[in-house]
């Protein structure tokens, strides 16, 4: 039987790669880090306080004095192509365009902020996705992070009439893929540092501790991720926990803490790494590379490198390519 001539086209099948990261102001301006700020912390799965408790302190104290202080931050990392997150994620998205066949089409979104979660998929469907991979690139799981990316899209299929089969990305703390990039990337970064560093420390993002308590498997993964990538750099790495925020208590030991504490120490020369960003952010760029420098410096410390996140280095993208093909896998050539 003939279609009816008002049927809607259908087009040859694509399976989509939605890259996602947590997102980033389109300005390093108060206005807009505020408007990125409230989308950011309006969030359940990040501020697990109750909203009625939250968005009034959120409005009448956060909204009001956090931007401008963090518009400063940003416009000490911003580059010619945006934020360094933004621009990251996009040469990420480019760099693997192609490495799946024809049939994959490689896009990437921002859980906050633009390009939208949503309109992504909506741009992959056009393009004929039946099929897409949700790839939040956190190698350790968080629900702040992973889960709450994941929930944005669902709610986006939640709407949809005809819903794309839908897989997405595991957490890849432990895989050998990554833990041979991460050791890849830092064994270039040490060999090229005109000092021998005595201790190399690895900072991942904080959670309020509660979080691990609940059952959040955060701190865990974080701890093996070092534990695995100390083993294979032959040196064990001292791990700390950054960014911390509010008045709860957080994961530990601080990285601010850290670094003063080794240079009190007579540790004078140290390269520090942060393998739970994917891609350079405000939170490496200046907490890390300019703060953490200082702070190490003014403790005492004569020698200091942050070594680069694995970005869109060679590396990090052949990792990505390892582990998203094998999920994949099953739907390539269908
Ligand atoms: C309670 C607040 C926050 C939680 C929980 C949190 C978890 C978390 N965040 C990342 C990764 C990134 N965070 C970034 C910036 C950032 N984070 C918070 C707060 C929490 N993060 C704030 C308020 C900000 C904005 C900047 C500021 O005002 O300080 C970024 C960088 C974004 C950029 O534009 O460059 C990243 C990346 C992880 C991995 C994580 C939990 C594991
Ligand atoms: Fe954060
Ligand atoms: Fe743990």
């Amino acid at each position: 039987m003939r279609p009816p001539d008002d049927h809607p086209p259908v087009a040859a099948p694509k399976i989509g790669l939605l890259l996602i990261n947590l997102g980033t102001p389109d300005r390093p301006e108060r206005g807009a880090v505020r408007v990125y700020l409230k989308q950011f912390l309006s969030d359940p799965r990040v501020i697990e306080i109750p909203r009625l408790v939250w968005q009034p302190i959120l409005r009448a104290i956060i909204l009001n004095s956090r931007p401008r202080k963090s518009a400063h931050a940003y416009r000490q990392v911003w580059t010619d192509q945006g934020s360094p997150l933004a621009a990251i994620t996009r040469r990420q998205a480019e760099a693997l365009a192609g490495s799946f066949g024809e049939q994959v089409i490689v896009d990437h979104a921002m859980r906050y902020g633009r390009p939208a979660i949503a309109e992504r998929i909506d741009a992959l469907r056009e393009q004929g996705c039946d099929r897409i991979l949700l790839a939040p690139l956190y190698p350790q799981y968080c629900a702040a992070t992973t889960a709450t990316a994941n929930d944005e899209a669902f709610r986006h299929l939640a709407g949809l009439r005809w819903q794309p089969a839908v897989r997405t990305l595991p957490p890849y703390h432990d895989d050998p893929a990554y833990i041979a990039a991460l050791k890849a990337q830092i064994e270039e970064d040490l060999a090229a540092l005109d000092f021998n560093p005595q201790a190399i420390v690895a900072s991942f993002h904080g959670m309020p501790e509660r979080t691990l308590r609940l059952g959040d498997p955060y701190h865990c993964h974080c701890q093996k991720t070092a534990r695995l990538l100390g083993e294979t750099l032959g040196r064990e790495l001292t791990v700390a926990f950054q960014s911390r925020f509010g008045r709860a208590r957080w994961l530990g030991p601080a990285t601010e803490d850290v670094l003063a504490g080794l240079a009190g120490k007579s540790v004078t020369r140290i390269a520090i790494v942060a393998p739970g960003f994917s891609a350079d952010c405000l939170e490496t760029l200046e907490e890390l590379a300019i703060r953490g420098r200082k702070t190490f410096l003014d403790a005492g410390g004569t020698h200091f490198a942050y070594l680069p996140c694995l970005n869109d280095g060679v590396p990090g993208i052949e990792m990505l390519r390892n582990i998203v093909g094998r999920e994949l896998e099953g739907w390539l050539g269908k």
